[in-house]
């Protein structure tokens, strides 16, 4: 518990200074969807490569860790776990659904 929480102010302090904050693993396919999507928008310049922030779980050092503080943050213990504009958007299919009603374009511009 005493290095989760160390890491919920670093944590917020990357959600709160990047316009899109993603937690992701490297094997996990919901976030290949949701990189994907990312990188689409980035290619459209809908949205800056500087302006993401990937936080990528299963290759760095207390990943673990960083996961448990995530979840005290946000509820969500799930990866991709990603907030725009400092709100939490939640999963890839939250992701997606806000892609599809053209909501997601507006939010990153
Ligand atoms: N409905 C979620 C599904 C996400 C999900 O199930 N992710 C898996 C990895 S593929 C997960 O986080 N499992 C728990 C873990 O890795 O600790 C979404 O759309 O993002």
């Amino acid at each position: 518990m005493a290095a989760i929480n160390k890491l919920i102010p670093i944590i917020k302090k990357s959600i709160e200074t990047n316009k899109v904050f993603i937690a992701h693993k490297t094997y996990c396919p919901y976030c290949h969807s949701t990189l994907n999507l990312i990188n689409e928008k980035i290619r459209e310049n809908i949205l800056k490569k500087e302006d993401v922030y990937y936080l990528e779980l299963d290759t760095i050092e207390d990943g673990a860790d960083y996961q448990d503080a995530l979840q005290e943050i946000s509820g969500q213990r799930t990866v991709p776990n990603i907030y725009i504009n400092n709100k939490h958007i939640g999963g890839n299919s939250d992701l997606q659904t806000l892609n599809s009603t053209g909501e997601l374009d507006k939010l990153l511009k």
